[in-house]
């Protein structure tokens, strides 16, 4: 589903972002991606994304070349690709229904499918009753909600969450693990990074340990690495 083959980062300063990086990720797995602040962890979600491109290496999502997609192909890989960031980037003059609608009309969804879709998963997140709301009206925890029923409403096989928790205090930070783990569940690929080691120790997932821009642990189902 994901393979990194060699893949190395270096930014215009010169900088390592990352360096040598092999791994594959098969679908339906949970990742945790970890490492101390400047391991690299960005960089590599900046690279999945294709905001990036690496200096040298080759990285495979779904069956297709990143390096090798034309600018106008992008598109074709973020509909693989759902997104979760810390800062949830919600659109602030937009209900929390239209917010998710958005993210169906850019990709000329029917708004028929449109109107089915968008109740559903909101009520998957457990937002049935907030779709009129706007986001500066909802708790950091309902924004994220909102931010992860934006991420999987067009279904994508990948979802790729760089410290969702981060902003949320430790209830509300569960609640989001939970759905994550639902979503996995249904089949989704989820990669996540993270600094919250209790929550990578309570998940028990794979957890790939980044430092300096190198793998220096991957474990098929684990605690957060203390070396980290
Ligand atoms: N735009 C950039 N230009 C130059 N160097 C960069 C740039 N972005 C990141 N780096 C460097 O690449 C390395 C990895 O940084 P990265 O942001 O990927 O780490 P991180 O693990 O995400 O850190 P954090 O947990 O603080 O977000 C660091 O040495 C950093 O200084």
């Amino acid at each position: 589903m994901i393979r990194l083959n060699d893949v190395t980062k270096v930014y215009p300063n010169g900088s390592k972002g990352v360096e040598g990086l092999n791994l594959h990720i098969k679908k339906g797995d949970f990742v945790f991606i970890v490492g101390s602040s400047g391991s690299g962890k960005s960089t590599l979600i900046k690279l999945l994304l294709k905001e990036l491109d690496p200096t040298s290496g080759e990285i495979i999502i779904n069956r297709v070349k990143t390096n090798e997609l034309s600018r106008r192909q992008i598109p074709y890989l973020r509909r693989n690709l759902g997104v979760v960031f810390q800062d949830f980037r919600l659109l602030p003059n937009k209900t929390v229904y239209e917010n998710v609608a958005f993210a169906m009309r850019v990709i000329e969804a029917p708004s028929r499918i449109i109107r089915r879709n968008v109740p559903a998963v909101l009520a998957l997140v457990g937002l049935g009753q907030k779709g009129r709301s706007y986001p500066n009206q909802l708790s950091g925890g309902e924004q994220q909600r909102t931010a992860l029923a934006r991420a999987i409403v067009n279904n994508p096989p990948i979802l790729i969450c760089d410290e969702p928790t981060g902003n949320l205090d430790p209830d509300t930070a569960w609640g989001i693990m939970q759905l994550l783990d639902d979503i996995n569940k249904r089949g989704t690929t989820i990669v996540m990074a993270t600094h919250a080691k209790d929550i990578v120790d309570a998940m028990q997932k794979r957890v790939v340990t980044l430092k300096r821009g190198h793998i220096i642990r991957d474990i098929e189902k684990g605690g957060y690495d203390d070396e980290a």
